[in-house]
């Protein structure tokens, strides 16, 4: 059971903590907002929201870090580790590392002129993290009914599906996630038919290769949190397979449509997003609170 008020008495300066250094972040990285975002998501369809993304691999260790949707591919972990040691002066042994990252999370949509939402907290951190359940994540070739499976396995519905895809109206992918739409689609010799041809040239253009060049994930308003992303799905200028099918799919077109009114999607990905961060948490006396978030504490 999860609560708002959870550290009203024991860290009161949680907020405020977290908040001034995800905005300090984004003055040297205007993408750290995106990155704290994913790095959420990938933390809870893991194993459950349980700071289990942080770890990091020791010699007998093998964690979620260095598996296939996470390698060379997330960040955001300077940025919880210095808030971790911020509050471990003012709270010590108080605040669980998987409560920052749905904190900053929640900072980072904010901070880019997305909507508010009181987090629910009180999750503890996990002793361990699975390398295998990192494979519960959601490649970038997949097609809607796939998704649709993906998130029902974690009791997610579709307008959680399409709702919270809504977070790549920010933040970048490499060309590598999906160059198999520019030139050879499918084994067809030919690009993606459902990609807008003045998109298909420019990225044509940039990733001629799947290299690792990063591109924006929303062409049209790239930093700004808002419903950009859907009216491109709708102009075929999504830039993943798993964004632009949802456009495509009769399973989820007509919710891509309702959020294209950015107060029906704001007020849906805020829901979407509580419900993501009730994902197998751990509570009460399970777990525990981490002092460094990267690794189990010693004793
Ligand atoms: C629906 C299935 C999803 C798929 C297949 C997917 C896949 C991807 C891929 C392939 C990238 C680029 C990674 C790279 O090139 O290194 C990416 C970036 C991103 N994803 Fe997703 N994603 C999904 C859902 C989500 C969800 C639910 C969220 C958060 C609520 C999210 C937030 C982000 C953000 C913010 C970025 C940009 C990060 C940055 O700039 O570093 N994604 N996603």
């Amino acid at each position: 059971q999860l609560s708002s008020t959870f550290y009203s008495s024991s860290c009161p300066s949680v907020f405020t903590t977290v908040r001034s250094a995800v905005s300090s972040a984004l003055q040297s990285d205007p993408r750290a907002g995106a990155k704290l975002l994913r790095l959420f998501f990938h933390d809870c369809f893991a194993q459950g929201c349980d700071g289990s993304v942080l770890l990091d691999d020791t010699p007998t260790f093998t964690g979620e870090k260095t598996a296939v949707p996470n390698a060379n591919s997330l960040g955001g972990f300077d940025v919880i580790d210095s808030i971790k040691a911020s509050l471990e002066i003012s709270c010590p042994k108080t605040v669980s590392c998987a409560d920052i990252v749905s904190i900053a999370a929640r900072d980072g949509v904010v901070l880019a002129g997305g909507p508010t939402w009181n987090v629910e907290l009180g999750r503890r951190d996990s002793t361990t993290a699975s390398f295998s359940q990192a494979s519960n994540l959601p490649g970038p070739q997949l097609t809607a009914s796939q998704l649709i499976n993906v998130f029902q396995a974690q009791g997610l519905n579709t307008n959680d599906l399409v709702a919270l895809s809504g977070a790549h109206t920010f933040g970048k992918a490499q060309c590598n996630r999906f160059q198999s739409r520019l030139f050879n689609f499918n084994n067809s010799g030919a690009p993606d038919p459902s990609l807008d041809a003045s998109l298909l040239s420019t990225l044509q253009s940039i990733c001629p290769t799947a290299s690792t060049t990063l591109v924006d994930l929303d062409q049209g308003t790239p930093v700004t949190f808002d419903s950009q992303y859907y009216k491109n799905l709708q102009l075929k200028r999504g830039l993943l397979t798993s964004d632009q099918t949802l456009a495509n799919s009769t399973l989820t077109s007509r919710v891509v449509n309702t959020f294209t009114s950015q107060s029906a999607f704001f007020n849906q990905f805020t829901k979407s997003m509580i419900k993501m961060g009730k994902l197998g948490v751990l509570t009460g006396t399970q777990g525990q609170i981490r002092s460094k978030c990267g690794a189990i504490n010693s004793s």
